[in-house]
This record gives C-alpha cells, structure tokens and sequence, in this order.
C-alpha cells in the first residue's frame, strides 16, 4: 500500500484533496448557516428575538476591535449583538441604553465572564475586576474602597504631590533641561507606580534602577497583551481550553509572577508589622488586619495587591503618555493653556490640586484626552445574571455586555466634530469625572472612560488627582517638541485590553528660568 501511495502520488493527492475540499465547503457550510439558524433561534418565550447584528460568528476579533464595534454599531444600531465563538456579546453603544442597562439594570448585569485566560489563568476569579457579582466581590471592594474615595485621596495627598514632583524633576533630568529627547514611558510609569505603592504598599521605588519599576512594566504589558476582552480564542471556543497552548503558559507563568511579587512585598509589610513598626496606613496593612475576619486567602490578598497596581499603573500612566503624544501636533492648545498658567499662577508659582477650578482650560484638556484615548475602548465587559428584555429585544442570562467606549466617545449629537481633539467642549464643565457619572441627563456625562454601574471604576478620585497633578505641571514646566525624524503616531497603540501608545520620544524645554529652581526645592528628596 505505502509503495503504491509512493508509486502514484498524482493518484492519492486528488482524492485527498476532494476530500479536504469538501469539509472545508462543509465547515464553510456549517459556518455560515448554523449561526444564522441558530441566531435566529434565540429568542424568549414571547418570541423577542436577541438584539441584531452581524451573521458571521467570530472566532476573535482583530487588531483594533474598537473600529470594528463601531463600524457595526452604524449598521444594526445602538444595541446589536454578536457571537465571539460560542459566547453572545451584547454592544452598547447609545447612552441612554448604557444607562438603561447598566445603571438602572445593575442588579442583573454586574457580574464578569469567567475568561479563560484572565479570569481562570492570571486572577483565579480574584482581584475585584475578575470577581463574580456576590458577595465576595462586594467585600473586596469594601476593602479596597476606603484607599479610594476623595476623602482617602485628600489623606495621602501630600504623597501624590511630592510624586508629581519627582516625576517633573525626572523629566527635566532625563531631557537635560531639554537638549535630550525623553521616551515618557518609563518615567510615567515610575510615577504612578510610586503612588500605587505608597497607597497600596506604603512603599516607594527609590531610584530609576529599582527592578520592581521594570518588573511592573513587564507584568503589566503582559496582562495588557494577554487579556483584550475578544483577544483569545480559547475564551470563546472551549475545546480550545484541552489543547495546552502558549498563552495558557503564558497566563499562569503571569499569575505566579503576580504572586512573586505582590507576595514578596505583602510579607514586606507583615514583617515590619510584626516588629512594631509604625506602618503607614495602605491597603496592605489593612489586609493584613482584616485577613481572618473577611476570610481573605493568600491568593485573594496577592491578587487584591496586584490589581491595584495594575489597575492604577498604566491607566493613568498611559494618559499621561497621550497627552505627551498629542500635544505638539496641537500648538493652539498648548499656547492656550499657557495663556491660562501664566495669567492664573505665573511663573513664581506651579498649579497644585487646589488650583484645579481656577484653571478650566487644564481640566478640559484632561477630560479631552481622556475622551479622545481611553485606554479601555470596550471597558471591561459586564455579564448577565438573569433573562432580561430589553424594548422588545431578548437578552439571555449569560450574556457579555459591552460598553462601546468609542463610539459612544464618537458620538456626534453628544460631541461636536467628534474626531477633532477640542478641550473647548469641557469648558464649562466644571465637575469631577466621578460626579459627571452620576448625572441624571447622561447626555452631559463628560465621558465614559471609567465604565458605568455598579463595576465603574473605583479609582477614579485617584486617578483625577494623578493625572491633574502631572498634566498641570507638565504644561507649566514644559514646552512639549516632536522630533521631525520620529513622527508620533496617535493611532497605533500597544495592549489589547489596556491602550498605551507605542513608544515614542518628545524634547521637553524648560519654559523658564523658574522650571529650574523649582526643581531643585526638594533637594533631600531622592530622584
Ligand atoms: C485613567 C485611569 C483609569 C481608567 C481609565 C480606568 C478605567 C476602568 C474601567 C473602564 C473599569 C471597568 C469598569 C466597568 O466594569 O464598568 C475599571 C475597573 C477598575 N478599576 Fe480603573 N481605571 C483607571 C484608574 C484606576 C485606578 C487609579 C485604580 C486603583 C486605585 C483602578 C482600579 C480599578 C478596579 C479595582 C476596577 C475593578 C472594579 C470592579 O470590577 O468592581 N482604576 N477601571
């Protein structure tokens, strides 16, 4: 038999081929008609059909997923529907029907997909944005609460403040008084990491050679590359989950990693505790304290620990970087802001947090460039708990639910020239991001880049005061220069889940003499 298949080859291969063609006309069959039957299947007992939306089922979705939402959003409306595999995803892309859902509805689409990848892999179900809707998740959040509210900020702002300087005399230092072209990376990253350490660690990375800066980084950008909410294929098709595949190691090498690290840092805590030291108040502390009563296990205070950081790290740090991007390719709003500094502060002095509300033009570039790059584009998808109908469309139990960040950021009756970047819309906004959420007209809600309902961010109060504190100061300290040689782009991106932009290099010139002098106040802090 083999000598023959030797022999004759010209024989066996078309038989092989007919063979091969036919199942591909057969999976090309199955995979165009089984999910229109089946979609069209899917309907309640009163016979509402689920919410429209493209025939194709997707195994993935590609490289920018945002665009794709969107471009479906203009197709099947303000609330379609898709099947990433076997899972059906729900997109909300109109904002009343983002309130309708996740406000208003918050009692049944509050819990997360159990994701392969992140959720079972790198969190095993913990860190608050992995938890189902139950009460384990409500007490982490408790936890977690108290370093959050403004109140907690207020305590700790003298922290930030000096961070913030840190991170300007870093900038000054790493530019050369700006002679030197600065990658804003590493040096972004330091600064929310720092905060995120004393809030979370009562603890803070020394010098720029500290690996624990460098290993934050690489955890993060990890978790970023591993977790996109459509990036894994094994998500949505279970049998993939039998087959052991790359990103499988790659996720629990991630998650023993987080435990290394955060663990390693958590018994830094327990050991000063335990020989009496004066701990600052940080969440690890208080983990620590409340470990038995609140049932807490070893991975849930490691995973608790991590996503603080991951979660504070390079979202704030990645808008730092984008309005670092956007700024020299947009000479009038800088030459405004300036305007605003030097009539508001002058040089003698640079804005701190309480200036925030005699500085508008500041403020409304912040909500800008948090509008037009949120780092998350579809949130982090919510999860049904039970059936619900929703203006006559079936939304079954089990369900994704996306926010379309960016087409609800792109919205033109909301956003006049919604793709031009334009601080002026917010000008006369003068609330924080945290009090715009809560309004009852959503249509002047500044943004939705910290989620909406019961699962919104509850780091925005931090996140505002880190981000008002660099951004301010940045503007006051520097003229931002692109390099003619090396153009930035603003619309590649790194991480599928979170979105920082790709690397890129700025000359930072001091504005005046000042910038020098009152870099050097804090000379007994280390740089
Ligand atoms: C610009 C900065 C930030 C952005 C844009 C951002 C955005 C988000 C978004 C979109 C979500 C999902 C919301 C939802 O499910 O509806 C989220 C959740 C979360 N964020 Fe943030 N975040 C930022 C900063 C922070 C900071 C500084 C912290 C920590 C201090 C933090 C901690 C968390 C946590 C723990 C969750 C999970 C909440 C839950 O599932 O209940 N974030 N964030």
């Amino acid at each position: 038999m083999s000598i023959d298949i030797i022999a004759r080859p010209h024989v066996i291969l078309p038989v092989l081929s007919a063979k091969v063609t036919l199942g591909l006309l057969l999976f090309a069959a199955l995979y165009t008609f089984v999910p229109y039957l089946f979609r069209k299947n899917v309907v309640d007992k009163d016979g509402n059909p689920i919410p429209p939306g493209p025939l194709f089922r997707f195994p993935y979705l590609p490289k920018f997923p945002e665009l794709s939402l969107d471009k479906w959003a203009k197709q099947f409306g303000p609330i379609y529907s898709l099947f990433v595999g076997n899972q059906l995803y729900v997109v909300v892309s109109d904002p009343h029907i983002a309130r309708d859902i996740f406000v208003n509805n918050g009692a049944i689409f509050s819990s997360r997909k159990d994701y392969f990848i992140k959720n079972q892999a790198i969190l095993r179900g913990r860190a608050i944005t992995a938890s189902q809707y139950n009460d384990k998740w409500r007490a982490h959040r408790r936890i977690a609460m108290q370093f959050m509210t403004p109140r907690a900020v207020q305590s700790y702002a003298d922290m930030v403040d000096y961070e913030s300087h840190i991170l300007m005399r870093s900038f000054y230092s790493e530019g050369c008084h700006g002679t030197v072209p600065v990658n804003p990376q590493y040096v972004s990253v330091r600064y929310t990491l720092n905060v995120m350490l004393a809030i979370s660690l009562g603890t803070r990375t020394d010098s720029f050679k500290d690996p624990l800066i460098q290993r934050t980084l690489d955890i993060a950008l990890e978790f970023n590359d591993l977790t996109g909410p459509v990036a894994n294929m094994a998500d949505f098709i279970t049998p993939l989950q039998w087959i052991p595949t790359s990103k499988q190691i790659r996720g629990r090498k991630l998650h023993d990693e987080m435990v290394e690290v955060y663990g390693a840092l958590l018994m830094k805590v327990k050991a000063r505790m335990d020989a009496g030291e004066d701990v600052p108040d940080c969440l690890a502390k208080t983990l620590w304290l409340v470990r038995d009563q609140e049932n807490l296990d070893w991975e849930d205070m490691c995973m608790l620990t991590a996503v603080f950081v991951l979660g504070g790290v390079h979202s704030t740090a990645g808008i730092v970087q984008w309005f670092l991007a956007l700024l020299p390719s947009h000479p009038d709003v800088a030459r405004r802001a300036h305007e605003e500094l030097d009539s508001v502060m002058g040089v003698d002095n640079w804005p701190a947090a309480e200036d925030e509300t005699r500085l508008p033009y500041l403020r409304a570039i912040i909500k800008e460039v948090q509008r037009v790059h949120a780092p998350f584009w579809m949130a982090t998808p919510h999860y049904s708990t039970e059936d619900f109908v929703y203006k006559g469309l079936f939304i079954p139990k089990d369900t994704a639910l996306v926010l379309n960040c960016y087409t609800l950021h792109h919205n033109e009756e909301r956003y006049t020239d919604p793709h031009i970047f334009n601080p002026d819309r917010y000008l006369n906004d003068t609330l924080s991001c945290a009090d715009s959420a809560k309004l009852s007209n959503v249509m002047e809600r500044d943004h939705w880049a910290f989620g909406a309902g019961r699962r919104i961010c509850p780091g925005i109060a931090v996140a505002e005061r880190v981000l008002w504190l660099a951004i301010s100061r940045l503007l006051w300290s520097f003229n931002v220069h692109e390099l003619p040689s090396e153009p930035i782009s603003l619309e590649e991106y790194e991480g599928t889940s979170g979105r920082t932009p790709v690397p890129f290099r700025v000359n930072l010139v001091p504005r005046h003499e000042r910038v020098h002098s009152i870099l050097q106040l804090r000379d007994e802090i280390p740089a």
